[in-house]
This record gives C-alpha cells, structure tokens and sequence, in this order.
C-alpha cells in the first residue's frame, strides 16, 4: 500500500509538472494518451520545462533531488536548458535533531558519546539529504568533524530506487523521446552512486588515497580520517579551518593571491587526473575553502570525498591525445584515435567522422585559445561521437562534468585565466612519460615484481614444460593417434584400390591394344 500511495504521489506529481510533455510525448498507446489528457484538464504550463522537472523533484524529495543533481551531470543526453536547470537543485533540508544524532554515534561506536568526546556540538554544521556534519572534541583535544549518515536512508532509497525503475521502464515502453534518454541506464547508474554514498567508509577510504597523492604538491589540504572512529555510518576526520572559495574578498583581504589560487586550482585538478588518474569529483564551492592559517596560507581545503572519478591509463591516454590533436585541429587524428581505440565500430568511416567532430569542434577556435573550455570541447566530442553508436563511459561524463566546474571556478576566480597554457604541459608530460624512455624505464620497474617473483620458478615451470603429460591429456593424444593411424591405413587401402584400379584399367588396355 505505502508503495502504491508513493507510486501515485509520483505519477500525480509527473502530470502536474507536465512531464509527461517532456519525456512522452511520443507515447504510442492512444489509450494511455487519452487517459492523461482527461487527468490533466486545466493544468497551466506556463514555466519552461527545465523548471517544472526541478520543482517537481524538489516536490518528490530528498532521492529525487539527488537523482536531479546527478541527471543534471549528463549533458551528453539532456537538453541544456534541462540541464541547466537541474544544476541548480539544492539538496539542503531540515537538519535531524542532535539527540538522533547522538544516538546514531554512540550506536556506531557501541559507547557512550562522553567515553568518545570531550566535547560533541549539538547543532549541525550543515545537514544534507545523505549525510549531516558536528563539530566535537576529541578526548585529547583534537578538534574534529563527525559526519553522521541519515537516519533510515537505506530503507527510502531502496522503496524509491525500485518506483524509479518502474517509471523509467515505461519511459521506455510507452514512448520513445523517452528511450532516447536511456532512462533504464541513468536509474541503473544513479542506483550505483547512491549506494557508494551511503557506506561512508567508502568516503573515508577516498579521503585517505587523495591526501596521500596530494601529499608531495604542497597546494590542496586533505582532512586526516581517524580510522578508529570510522563506521559505514559515522566518520571522524580532521576538522580545517578555511574561508569558503566563494568569498573572493574576505580572501583578497587577507592578501591571498586570487590570480595564483585560480591556477593552482587548475594544477591540482590536472595532476589529479593526468598523474594519479583519481580526482574530486564532486567540486562544487561548498566543498572547496582556502586556509588562511600562516603554516598553510594560500592552500586549497577538499572536502567532502563522496564523489570520485578514476581514469585507466587507457582512458588517460585517449584524453590527451585526443586534446593534444584538437588544439593542433587534427581532426582527421582525433577520428582516427576513436577507431583505433575501438571506441567507434571497426567499420566506420574516419572521414566521416572527421567531418562530424570538425564540424562540432571548430566553433570553438572562434575565440582565443585561452578562453575555450575543455570541459565543452569533451562534451562536443562526445556528443559527435554518439552518432557514431559510442557508449560514453560514465568515468569520462564525471570527468567532464567536473572539468565544467574547474573552468567555471577557475573564471570566477581570474577571468583572464589561460586554462590552456594552464593544462598543455601537463598533457605533453605525460605523454612524454608514456611514449619515451621513461615510460619504458616506467612500466619495466611496474613489471619487475612479477619477474622477481618469475625467475626463481623458471627451472621448475622448464622442468614441468618437458614432463610427460599428465594421464588425462595423454589418453587424448593417445586416442588421436588411433584415430589417426585408423585414418592413415582407410587412406592406404583407399590408395591401393585406387592403385589397383589404374593399374588394372592399363593393363586392360594394353591387353586389349596387343591381342587386337
Ligand atoms: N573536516 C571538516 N572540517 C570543517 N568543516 C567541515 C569538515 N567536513 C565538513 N565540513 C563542513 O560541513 C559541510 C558539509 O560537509 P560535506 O560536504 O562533507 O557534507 P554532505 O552531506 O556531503 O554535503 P553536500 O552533499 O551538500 O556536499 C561543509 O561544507 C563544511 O562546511
């Protein structure tokens, strides 16, 4: 029952909206359609269409406005005024009262709140659909963050999760606008990242390996986690200090560089991608401060690790090549490394999608070279890509999409920000590394555990290698060989009959040619 009022709530919210509009127009059951129109005698659908979806999650709450959030990332399927629209969704709500979460902690860590804190501040931080943040006190005075998961989120996310997969299988069924939106697959994905979201151990983990390869760079701050104190529901970490990036001037008074922080930005992004192929996915301003602490000043703080993206050498490799030939216009390259990655079919024609990523590509060079945006030029690709039948790996949509940010917090800090004087060392770096003697010298040191491991087995594996077969696969050679020397003698009497035939048949006619 409870499922059904929800399924009704979200159908009603649906037709209310005129979302119906949206994804079904192209609904092909005439019953269907008839039906809808007689439920929705005298709605008005006097807002844009973008607006009427993000009202309509709002409506639907928490999941849905996350799922907006998340569907908002897929420029490569939505319009961009959807799109857009969506980004703007907040997932801000009522905070949880702090004697829940007081409870939530000290049932995480099977204790008492006053046998883990000295101190434990009763009003949140902020509060999130997913998650809300306290600060406390460690007993030995360490100032700490403690992020405490939603109550009962499992049980809401699983109930809407399995009604989402119900709606977006009609999608698909009854109209097909709506199966060019993949709707199965976005819910499918969103599934996933929920799920992600909700073990924090998870976010802890992602925290730790990013503080690690920040370590040597000098210009982002991790929060520590206090692995102790980590459960898939609470963590503790580290609390910073910092100013929020969105406050330029607070920062500026303080005598940070906005000129150099924007770069740094840029920097700490391409290293994270290009050298260590694991980035901060989910770079929005609330997640980004600046501290202002003498020891640190200047330095990017990274909160909130829920979201990351990880890039293989495969994937690494197609992006750099792919930028490297764009900016030099190398159209006919950039087709070319889409076939010879296998990221378009075998057969399809380079020249043709030459045309086709020339034609999306060079608006771009309209404009100086260091205003144009990475982040659109990958979309662009992309887009000109699925035509071609690519499926564009979800990695590479959370790369762009995170690109977008970086640029777009990048020129809000310097509009005269030259992204790509910014990026071009990077990318020829690592292709350096990759191509020359030093990718060699690299990739040899990666394998050279395995050999270690190898060499001393060597004279076993040769021994094994000349022993006689084992009883199973020797009763197969030997049963070849029977069915082989059976072969062998059929042959030989074939041979002789045959033989004896010509034979025969000559000396038939000889006889016949001496006697007559
Ligand atoms: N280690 C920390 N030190 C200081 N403040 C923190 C720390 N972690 C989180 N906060 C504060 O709590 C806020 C929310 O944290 P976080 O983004 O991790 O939570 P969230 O529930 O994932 O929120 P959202 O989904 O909106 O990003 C941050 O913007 C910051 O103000």
């Amino acid at each position: 029952m409870r499922h059904l009022a929800r399924l009704i709530l979200i159908v009603f919210t649906v037709l209310r909206f005129g979302l119906d509009e949206l994804a079904l127009s192209g609904f092909r059951t005439r019953r269907v359609r008839l039906l809808v129109r007689l439920i929705t005698i005298g709605r008005k659908l006097d807002m844009p269409r973008g607006m009427r979806l993000r009202l309509a999650f709002e409506r639907l709450g928490p999941i849905f406005v996350k799922f907006g959030q998340v569907l908002s990332t897929r420029r490569d399927l939505l319009p961009p005024d959807v799109a857009d629209e969506l980004a703007r969704l907040q997932d801000r709500v009522p905070p949880f009262p702090a004697k829940e979460a007081r409870m939530l902690v000290e049932r995480a860590f099977g204790k008492p709140i006053e046998a883990i804190f000295a101190s434990f501040e009763a009003e949140p931080v902020a509060s999130a659909s997913i998650a809300q943040v306290h600060f406390a006190t460690l007993k030995d005075g360490r100032e700490v963050a403690v992020k405490v998961l939603r109550p009962g989120m499992l049980a809401v996310i699983d109930d809407d999760l399995s009604l989402m997969r119900t709606l977006a299988r009609w999608v698909e069924r009854f109209s097909e606008d709506g199966r060019r939106l993949k709707p199965r697959e976005v819910v499918g994905e969103f599934d996933k990242y929920l799920h992600d979201e909700l073990d924090l151990v998870r976010e802890a983990a992602n925290a730790a390996q990013l503080r690690r390869n920040m370590a040597g760079l000098n210009l982002v701050l991790v929060p520590e986690m206090f692995w102790d104190l980590c459960t898939s529901t609470v963590i503790v970490m580290e609390r910073m200090y910092g100013v929020p990036i969105s406050q330029t001037q607070r920062l500026a008074e303080a005598g940070v560089d906005i000129r150099k922080l924007a770069r740094d930005g840029v920097t700490i992004f391409f290293t994270q991608v290009f050298r260590d192929g694991f980035f901060h996915a989910d770079m929005h301003p609330g997640n980004i401060q600046v501290s202002i602490a003498p020891a640190t000043f200047g330095r990017y703080i990274a909160l909130d690790f829920g979201i990351v993206g990880t890039l293989t050498e495969f994937d690494k490799e197609y992006l750099s090549q792919n930028f490297l030939a764009f900016f030099r216009r190398d159209y006919k390259r950039v087709a070319e490394l889409h076939v010879e990655s296998g990221w378009v079919p075998p057969t399809t024609r380079v020249d043709e999608l030459e045309g086709a990523i020339r034609a999306v590509c060079e608006p771009h060079f309209d404009r100086p070279l260091k205003d144009i945006s990475l982040g659109q030029v990958l979309l662009r690709l992309f887009q000109a890509s699925r035509r071609f039948n690519v499926e564009i790996q979800p990695q590479l949509v959370l790369l762009q999409k995170t690109l977008l940010n970086v640029e777009g917090l990048g020129r809000q800090l310097d509009p005269e920000l030259d992204l790509w004087n910014t990026a071009k060392p990077f990318l020829e770096r690592w292709m350096h590394e990759q191509i020359g003697w030093r990718g060699f010298m690299e990739r040899l040191k990666n394998e050279a555990p395995r050999y270690v491991q190898l060499l001393p087995e060597l004279p076993r594996l040769l021994h094994q290698a000349l022993q006689p077969r084992p009883a199973a696969e020797q009763r197969l050679v030997e049963a070849l060989l029977i069915e082989q020397r059976r072969t062998n003698r059929l042959l030989n009497v074939l041979i002789y009959v045959g033989l004896g035939f010509i034979v025969g048949l000559v000396g038939t006619q000889l006889v016949t040619h001496f006697l007559w």
